[in-house]
């Protein structure tokens, strides 16, 4: 699968200071990049070239100056909430599109383009799959302290208007409930004057054995 575990790779890699550079001079990312904000930037782990064949299709093939050049990741701070409302399994009911548990900031270029000018939708449905996979992998490993491998069972995306490119997008995830193996999570991607663009909703397993 990994020849690390997402812990030891999202405490050793580091924030490239251009990308927060980037989306800092964007209105709609300066809140999240505020010192006093309750977001911490995070490694984006699966951009980086790992020495392994791990990763390729977010590292290389989506990561040049004509696909997704800049991305951006921010998790929660823990302890950012005081005692939040939580369910049976401590999951906090206070997350949503209001309060996303992870949030990551691309800018799209026109390579990913399926119609003239329009981001092709499963290159958006790869971003859901991969950003709700690190917003769970990061809830596990920083909330839930729990050991494991998250796999993908389930994804479902809907289109609620054009994708342009270029442009920059915020992905909203977050936790939704999580029953045993199965973890629930929701996200919501927009554009920089906030308009809705695609929702998603997934299921994840934590798989009963390393790969
Ligand atoms: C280090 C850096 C990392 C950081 C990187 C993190 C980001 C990674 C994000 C990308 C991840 C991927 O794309 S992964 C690649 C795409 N996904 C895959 O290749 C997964 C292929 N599928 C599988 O391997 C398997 O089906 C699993 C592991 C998902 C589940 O198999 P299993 O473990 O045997 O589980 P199983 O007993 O079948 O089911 C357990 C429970 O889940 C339910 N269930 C199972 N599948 C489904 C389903 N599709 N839809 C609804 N429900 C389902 C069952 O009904 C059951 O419910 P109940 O009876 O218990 O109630």
């Amino acid at each position: 699968m990994y020849n690390h575990t997402y812990k030891e790779l999202i405490t050793k890699l580091q924030v490239s200071q251009e990308d927060v550079d980037f989306f800092a001079n964007m209105p709609f990312a300066r809140p999240y990049i505020d010192n006093t904000s309750l977001y911490q930037p995070v490694p984006f782990v699966s951009r980086h070239d790992k020495g392994d064949l791990s990763d390729k299709f977010f590292n290389k093939a989506i990561n040049s100056h004509d696909t997704i050049p800049r991305a951006l990741a921010f998790m929660q701070r823990p302890g950012s909430l005081h005692s939040p409302p939580t369910d049976e399994n401590g999951i906090d009911l206070s997350q949503g599109a209001e309060n996303p548990f992870f949030i990551t900031f691309c800018q799209i270029e026109s390579g990913v383009n399926g119609y003239i000018d329009t981001a092709h939708g499963g290159v958006l449905a790869a971003l859901f799959d991969e950003t709700l996979g690190l917003c769970a992998e990061s809830y596990r490993v920083f909330v839930s302290e729990e050991g494991g491998h998250l796999l993908t069972a389930s994804l479902q995306v809907s289109y609620r208007s054009p994708v342009r490119t270029p442009s920059a997008v915020i992905i909203k995830t977050w936790m939704r409930r999580k029953e045993g193996r199965k973890w629930f999570l929701e996200a919501q991607l927009l554009d920089q004057d906030g308009l809705l663009k695609a929702e998603a909703k997934s299921l994840y397993i934590g798989l009963k054995s390393a790969l």
